[in-house]
């Protein structure tokens, strides 16, 4: 699946907050899903948080991800992941990094400081 701009959107717009039933990581780690998405790195891993989208979740799962291993790939970033304190919380937020145009298919990078999503084959 391919998610599009239906609109110009300005650089520093909030897309989406990636939604779905958080979980300790330990709890996940032999899930099938493809869209687990780390929400606060711990330094004791038994702690570690993710947000796992298979049951309950939005848009933000369906975003595809850029090739980290190409120039071509990384030129198609449009989205960057960010993750804010609100009241007191972890949340996710994808937010442009870039002004987009009407019809641009939307990108961010998968890949956080663990680096442990494999990107070589996406185009
Ligand atoms: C975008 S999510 C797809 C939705 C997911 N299956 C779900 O149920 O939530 C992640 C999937 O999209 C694929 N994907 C993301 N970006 C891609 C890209 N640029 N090229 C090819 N496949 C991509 C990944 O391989 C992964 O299987």
């Amino acid at each position: 699946m391919q998610i599009e701009a239906d609109r110009p959107i300005k650089d520093l717009t909030i897309i989406t907050e990636y939604v779905g039933d958080v979980d300790f990581l330990k709890n996940r780690e032999n899930d099938d899903g493809d869209s687990i998405m780390t929400l606060l790195s711990a330094s004791d891993p038994s702690k570690t948080l993710v947000i796992c989208p298979d049951k309950r979740s939005n848009i933000a799962r369906f975003i595809n991800g850029i090739n980290n291993h190409t120039p071509e790939g990384k030129k198609k970033q449009n989205l960057k992941c960010v993750r804010f304190d609100v009241g007191g919380e972890c949340r996710v937020l994808l937010v442009s990094n870039r002004d987009i145009s009407k019809g641009e298919r939307l990108y961010y990078d998968y890949n956080g400081d663990e680096h442990e999503y494999p990107t070589d084959h996406f185009v």
